[in-house]
């Protein structure tokens, strides 16, 4: 096969391990900076140009879509849906992930266990607005956050309310959400592939840290995940039509709840973690499926 992957860092971990892993299995690897695309969108045979080149005869695209050129990003994975490009994730599924609140109407259709959550741009009444969602402590967070940024602790609700004016006046649109306290400053990703948990991480917080973000200085460790957790993390991929994600869940006294999935989870912590060859897994998936019907892209670009 000829593997596409869309990354902008080929010096990364999870984009080199790809790499690797297809090689291995004798693949041919071309690694694509999506934002250096062009693409002619009138023309009756849809193409996408690369360097000057017609980027022509790939089977299959790996997106790894970074955050901050989602839209551009799932333009040109739409472009190689269009080709008819295996795409190991869809470009709609992506763009619905990418979208916090979106994800979590989504997740929550489906019954799947979610924090008490309450979202707002500018309330008008904030003390409603904390009694939604149970009162204080609440975690507020930035809708545009990552890595842990823009995610506040307000234990207080004269804290709370501070910490909603501050972010109403910066026009932010925000998350306000139960804090499950009982999870102690861990979450569990949870690698899903193909509509199976095939790896699974508990990160920790350091010491007095609520948020579990390796960027906040957490670790990694294995763990053993049950069975409810596993039907969670599988339910949930499936409700954001995700064939590869990194699903993160927090242990509540209610039940595992989903805080977000992850299109694009990185490989390093994981496969760290557990010694598993993920990227070979992913590659193997791609060879499984690229035939069937029923894991091509359904949209095939037009969603
Ligand atoms: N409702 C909550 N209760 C307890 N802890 C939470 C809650 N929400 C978030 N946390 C902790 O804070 C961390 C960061 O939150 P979250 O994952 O929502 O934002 P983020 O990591 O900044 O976003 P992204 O994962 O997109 O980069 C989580 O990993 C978790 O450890
Ligand atoms: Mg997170
Ligand atoms: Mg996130």
């Amino acid at each position: 096969m000829r593997i596409a992957i869309l990354s902008r860092g080929p010096e990364l971990y999870s984009t080199q391990r790809l790499v690797e892993a297809a090689e291995t299995r004798g693949h041919e690897v071309l690694v694509i900076d999506a934002l250096r695309c062009y693409m002619n969108i009138n023309s009756v045979n849809p193409e996408i140009h690369y360097k000057g080149k017609i980027l022509k005869d790939i089977d299959a695209v790996i997106p790894r879509i970074g955050a901050s050129v989602t839209f551009y990003g799932t333009a040109v994975l739409r472009q190689f849906e269009m080709m008819n490009v295996f795409p190991l994730n869809e470009s709609v599924a992506i763009s619905r992930s990418r979208d916090k609140l979106r994800s979590m109407q989504l997740l929550s259709r489906k019954g799947i266990g979610l924090p008490v959550t309450g979202f707002a741009h500018s309330p008008d009444d904030i003390e409603d607005l904390l009694k939604t969602v149970g009162g204080a402590p609440v975690v507020i967070k930035l809708l545009e956050g990552t890595q842990g940024v823009g995610v506040v602790l307000a234990e207080t609700k004269s804290a709370a309310t501070s910490v909603i004016q501050a972010f109403n006046g910066l026009k932010a649109d925000i998350l306000v959400q139960e804090f499950i306290e009982e999870a102690k400053g861990a979450d569990i990703r949870c690698f899903v592939i193909g509509g199976k948990v095939i790896a699974a991480i508990k990160r920790q917080g350091q010491e007095g840290e609520f948020r579990s973000n390796l960027h906040q200085g957490g670790s990694a460790s294995l763990v053993k995940i049950s069975a409810a957790e596993r039907a969670t993390a599988v339910n949930a991929a499936k409700a954001m039509g995700l064939n590869v994600c990194g699903v993160d869940l927090l242990r509540s006294n209610h039940g595992p709840v989903v805080m977000e999935v992850n299109s694009s989870p990185g490989l390093e912590g994981i496969e760290g973690a557990t010694a598993k060859d993920i990227a070979g897994m992913i590659i193997e998936f791609i060879e499984k499926n690229i035939g069937k019907k029923q894991n091509q892209s359904r949209t095939r670009g037009k969603g």
